[in-house]
C-alpha cells in the first residue's frame, strides 16, 4: 500500500493534463497542495499508510524515559508484539477532488468490518454510497459537508468541523461540490484478518486494474505528511494522560484473541496486561490467577467445530498442555474467589473466561440450586454440568471414530460460576429441618460433581463468596476448589488504578478537565496550568468549550458557598485516591462515582443546550458526586 494513487474520473482521458507529482514537492506546505489541486482536473488519492505507520512506531520507540511512555514495561513488551500486526491494519488517505468531480468508480471499497474515519479538510463534498438492487442503482446515506474558511470566524468553524465514521463493505464515493476543489482526510482501521474478509467487489479493482488508477510509488516524492497534515506536537510528557492502563486495554483488544498469538511467558505478559487494563488494584491476585489458573491451560477458542483456524501459538500451547499433563502438572479445575462485595470478583470471572477464549461463563447463585422437591436440587446441579459433559462425550466419540474430519473436535472450555456459595456450602449440620436437609443434599451432589470435575478437563469451576469463614472445609480440599484467592479492597494506588479505568473512556475522548485529570493521577498541576485552571477548567483551546465552562463556573461559584466539599476545590494537589476522598470505597463504589460524575456533567450540557459535544466532566462534578454518596 506504499503508493500514491491518482484516480482519474470517468470522463478524463487526457492524462497529460495531470501535473507532474515532483512539482508538488517543491514546497511541502499544505497551501501549495491546495493550489496544485485547483489547477489539476483529476481526483488524487494519496496513500499515507507507511508514513503513518512509521510515525506510530517512532513515537513509541523514541520515548526517552519510561514515564514519557504512556505504558508500563509489561505493556511495552506486549505492544512490541502487537505493533506490527496493529499498524499493518491502519491506512491513511487524503483524497483530493477537483470541483464538480466524483471519485472514480470502485476506488473506495474497504473490507467488511473496516472502520473508515473521514474529515473534510477543504471545500465541500457530497458523500454517498451506491446501493444496487436489481438493475437500479441508487445513492444511499448521502450527506453533504461544506467548509470554505475565508475569515477568522470560518477558520474557527473549520477546527470544530465534525468528522464522520463509516463501515467498510460497500463502495463509497465523494463528489466535490461544484464550487471549487475539495480535500478529505480518511483513516481506515481494517479488521483483524481483513485479507480473508470479503469485499463486495473483486479486490483486483482496488489495484487499479480498471485502468482508472495511476499508481506511483511514494519514494519518488519524499513528501512529509506531518508537515502537510499539521499533526499535533508530541506531548511534553509532564502530564500523565492516564492511557497507561486504559489504552493498553484498548490496544490489546481486538479482544481476547490477541492472546492466541503468543505462547509461554509472552502469553502470560499479555494476559497480565489485559487484566490490569480492566481490573484495578489487584496486581497480586492477578499474578496468582495467571500463574495458578491460566498458565499451562490450553485455549480452545475457536469452538469445537473449527479446525485449521488456530494459530501456531495455540497449537503449541496445546502441545505444551498435553506435555505438562503427561508430567502430572494439570491446570486447576476449581477456584474460589472471596472478598468483600463490589471488589471485582465477577469482573475477574468474566475476564478469565474471555482470556481463555471460553464461552461466556454460566453464573448461578448457589441458592438457585436449592429445590425443595425431592430430587430437584440434584437435577439442577446435573443440568449445570450437562452441556460440558455432553460436549466432552461428543469429542471423545469423535476421537475414537474413523471419520477424519471428526477427529479434530476439541471441547471448548466451560466456565461454571457459583456465586454466594456460602448459602449452600456452609459447614454441614446434623439438624433435621427441611432447609438443612435440602442443603446437605445439594452439597453432596456438588461434591460428587466436583470430584467428577477432575475427569472433566473442559470445565473450570469458579465459586465466589463474601464469607469464606462459613464454608465447609470439604469444598476447599485439593481437587475441589483448591486455589483460593482473596480479592481485597483496593488500597490507595489500587483506587487510583480503578479511577483511571473508569474515567478512561472519558479521558480518551478528551472529556476530563485538567484539574480532574491531575486529581485522578495524583499529580500537582503545573503553575501556569494551575492559574489557567483557576480561571477555568481548560482542556483545549476550543472556544465554545471555554465559554460553556465559564458560564458553568459562574453558576457553581454561587453554589460553592453552600457545599461542604467546596473548600477542597481550591487545592492544587488534590488526590482523589486519598483516604480523605475515596478511602473505604470498593471498585464498584468507584465505578458508581464515575457514572454519577458523568451524569452530572451530562445534565449540565442538557441544560445549557451544548449537547454531548459539549460534555466535560470536571473535578467539581466528582466532588459533588462524592457528596451525594
Ligand atoms: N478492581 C476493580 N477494577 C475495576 N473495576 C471494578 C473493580 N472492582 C469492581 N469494579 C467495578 O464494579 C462493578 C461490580 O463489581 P463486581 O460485580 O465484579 O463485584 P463483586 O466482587 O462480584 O461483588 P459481589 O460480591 O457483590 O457480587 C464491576 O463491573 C466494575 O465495573
Amino acid at each position: 500500500m506504499d503508493r500514491l494513487v491518482i484516480h482519474l474520473p470517468d470522463d478524463i482521458t487526457d492524462s497529460n493534463q495531470t501535473m507532474s507529482p515532483s512539482q508538488i514537492l517543491e514546497d511541502e506546505q499544505r497551501a501549495q497542495w491546495i493550489q496544485w489541486m485547483k489547477s489539476t482536473p483529476n481526483t488524487v488519492f494519496l496513500d499515507l499508510t507507511s508514513h503513518i505507520q512509521q510515525m506510530v512506531a517512532q513515537n513509541h520507540y523514541e520515548a526517552e524515559s519510561d514515564e514519557e511512555r504512556w505504558i508500563t514495561q509489561d505493556h511495552l513488551q506486549f505492544i512490541d508484539m502487537t505493533l506490527e500486526e496493529y499498524t499493518s491494519r491502519i491506512a491513511c488517505h487524503v483524497i483530493l477532488i477537483p470541483s464538480g468531480v466524483e471519485t472514480a468508480p470502485l476506488s473506495l471499497v474497504e473490507s467488511t468490518g473496516a472502520h473508515v474515519y473521514g474529515k473534510l479538510l477543504y471545500g465541500g463534498v457530497t458523500r454517498f454510497r451506491l446501493l444496487k438492487s436489481g438493475k437500479t442503482v441508487r445513492r444511499a446515506g448521502e450527506s453533504r459537508e461544506v467548509m470554505i474558511p475565508s475569515s477568522k470566524e470560518q477558520n474557527r468553524q473549520q477546527q470544530s468541523h465534525p468528522s464522520w465514521v463509516q463501515l467498510g463493505g460497500l463502495e463509497r464515493r465523494y463528489e466535490a461540490i461544484d464550487m471549487g476543489p475539495a480535500a478529505v482526510l480518511e483513516m481506515t482501521m481494517l479488521p483483524r484478518l481483513w485479507q480473508d474478509l470479503p469485499t463486495i467487489f473483486d479486490k483486483a479493482t482496488l489495484q487499479g486494474d480498471n485502468g482508472e488508477d495511476m499508481v506511483i510509488t511514494e519514494s519518488a516524492f519524499g513528501w512529509n505528511p506531518s508537515t502537510m497534515l499539521k499533526l499535533l506536537p508530541k506531548s511534553t510528557g509532564k502530564e500523565n494522560d492516564g492511557n497507561n492502563s486504559t489504552n493498553s486495554g484498548t490496544r490489546s483488544s481486538g479482544g481476547n484473541t490477541a492472546f492466541e498469538l503468543y505462547e509461554g511467558e509472552q502469553r502470560n505478559v499479555a494476559l497480565r496486561s489485559h487484566f490490569q487494563s480492566r481490573v484495578g488494584g489487584l496486581q497480586g491476585s492477578i499474578d496468582s490467577i495467571v500463574r495458578r489458573v491460566l498458565d499451562g491451560r490450553s485455549i480452545y477458542a475457536q469452538s469445537i467445530h473449527n479446525e485449521g483456524g488456530d494459530s501456531d501459538a495455540i497449537k503449541k500451547a496445546r502441545l505444551e498442555a498435553e506435555e505438562l499433563a503427561l508430567l502430572g502438572i494439570q491446570p486447576v479445575r476449581g477456584l474460589l474467589l472471596y472478598g468483600r462485595p463490589g471488589t471485582g470478583k465477577t469482573l475477574i470471572v468474566r475476564e478469565i473466561a474471555r482470556a481463555l477464549g471460553a464461552r461466556p461463563p454460566k453464573i448461578v447463585a448457589a441458592s438457585e440450586l436449592l429445590d425443595r422437591w425431592v430430587g430437584g436440587s440434584e437435577r439442577l446441579v446435573r443440568e449445570l454440568f450437562q452441556e460440558a459433559e455432553d460436549e466432552l462425550k461428543l469429542c471423545q466419540m469423535a476421537a475414537d471414530s474413523d471419520e477424519k474430519d471428526m477427529a479434530h473436535l476439541k471441547s471448548s472450555l466451560h466456565v461454571i460460576v457459583i456465586d454466594e456459595i456460602d448459602a449452600v456450602f456452609r459447614v454441614r449440620t446434623d439438624s433435621a429441618d427441611s432447609g438443612a436437609i435440602t442443603r446437605n443434599s445439594v452439597v453432596n451432589q456438588l461434591l460428587a460433581k466436583l470430584d467428577g470435575v477432575r475427569a472433566l478437563p473442559n470445565v473450570l469451576l469458579i465459586a465466589m463468596t463474601n464469607r469464606r469463614e462459613l464454608l465447609d472445609p470439604a469444598i476447599l480440599r485439593p481437587g475441589r476448589l483448591e486455589v483460593q484467592i482473596e480479592i481485597k479492597m483496593p488500597d490507595k494506588e489500587g483506587r487510583r488504578e480503578i479511577l483511571q479505568i473508569h474515567f478512561g473512556a472519558l479521558r480518551k475522548g478528551n472529556r476530563l478537565s485538567y484539574p480532574l485529570r491531575c486529581a485522578i493521577d495524583g499529580v500537582k498541576m503545573g503553575k501556569s496550568s494551575e492559574e489557567e485552571a483557576q480561571r477555568g477548567e481548560v482542556v483545549g483551546n476550543d472556544e465554545s468549550h471555554n465559554k460553556m465552562r465559564k458560564r458553568e463556573r459562574l453558576k457553581s461559584s454561587a453554589k460553592k458557598l453552600l457545599k461542604p466539599w467546596s473548600s477542597i476545590r481550591q487545592s492544587t494537589s488534590l488526590d482523589l485516591a486519598d483516604d480523605e476522598y475515596t478511602g473505604g470505597m470498593s471498585g464498584a463504589d468507584i465505578a458508581g462515582l464515575a457514572r454519577n460524575a458523568g451524569s452530572l456533567a451530562l445534565a449540565r450540557t442538557r441544560k445549557d443546550g451544548s449537547g454531548v459535544s459539549g460534555l466535560l466532566v470536571t473535578l467539581e462534578d466528582v466532588i459533588q458526586a462524592l457528596g451525594e454518596r
